[in-house]
């Protein structure tokens, strides 16, 4: 199915993938974010930008429900994925985490080969019912992470011994596996050297044909040449929120301004 539609007025638009309505978060008496609306549309990359303790990582592991695991942390409002509360009682999150999957700021292969990397989350999830599927799998999840080329020869050997932008390329192709519909990427290039960078920025862009992509990242650089949406999120709010190349040449509110012009952050 397509997720370009045309709108009465014969514009083009992006279905709405997520939706997020009136999001706060807690962690203990610490309100982190305080009232976030945001849509999140299919087959898009968004970007998450603001100064650091804004509360980005916060409301990205909304997404996927990453915050369950903190104890003291408390998220009220409503996030739906196609409609769906992600929130609802019936969701067992873990199956929600094969939808919408993670990608972490350090590389984290588990401590298994290349090859049961990247096949352990199809196991848990029953996603394939032989061998041969599940090695068509792998090829096809580290095919579209880019990195089957360099690690075709070596199935066997410890993801834990790639390089950095292989091991998170590993990483990508863990989380393609399962074919999820949205991808959070907590800034997945700060580990990286500019040639890894490089590549995984490409592959993020391949990866929006198939998903939606919501990227943290405190390169504006990065922002601009990875993303359609831009989010800029200031002190636990998203200030302003529109087309990347707007956020970036001709930003409505002045703190997105003094924001990306370095004045702070
Ligand atoms: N596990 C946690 N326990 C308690 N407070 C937390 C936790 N994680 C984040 N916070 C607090 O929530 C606020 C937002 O932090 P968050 O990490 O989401 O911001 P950020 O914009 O992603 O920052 P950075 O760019 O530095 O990574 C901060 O005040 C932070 O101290």
């Amino acid at each position: 199915m397509t997720s370009m539609r045309m709108s009465e007025h014969g514009l083009n638009h992006r279905d709405v993938k997520m939706k997020a309505e009136d999001i706060h978060v807690f962690y203990g008496d610490n309100e982190a974010i305080k009232g976030v609306d945001v849509d999140i549309l299919d087959n898009t990359v968004t970007a998450f930008i603001g100064p650091s303790g804004c509360g980005k990582s916060t409301f990205l592991r909304c997404l996927n429900r990453m915050n369950d695991t903190i104890d003291i942390c408390r998220v009220t409002g409503r996030i739906t994925l196609d409609g769906q509360d992600i929130y609802d009682r019936r969701v067992d999150p873990v199956q929600l985490r094969a939808k919408v999957g993670m990608v972490f700021q350090k590389p984290n292969p588990f401590p298994k080969s290349i090859y049961d990397n990247v096949a352990y989350g199809p196991k848990i999830h029953g996603l394939v019912s032989n061998k041969a599927e599940m090695d068509e799998l792998v090829e096809k999840s580290l095919r579209r992470a880019a990195l089957w080329n360099e690690v075709k020869d070596r199935l066997d050997a410890p993801g834990t011994g790639l390089s950095g932008g292989q091991q998170q390329r590993l990483c990508i192709a863990r989380a393609v596996a399962t074919g999820p519909e949205v991808l959070l990427m907590d800034e997945p290039c700060s580990a990286l050297d500019p040639i890894a960078t490089a590549q995984v920025e490409e592959l993020i862009d391949e990866l929006r044909e198939s998903f939606s992509v919501v990227i943290v990242t405190h390169s504006m650089q990065q922002a601009a040449r990875v993303s359609q949406k831009t989010a800029f999120f200031h002190l636990g709010h998203i200030v302003e929120y529109g087309d990347t190349p707007k956020i970036f040449t001709n930003p409505e509110d002045q703190r997105t301004q003094d924001y990306i012009t370095g004045r702070f952050g």
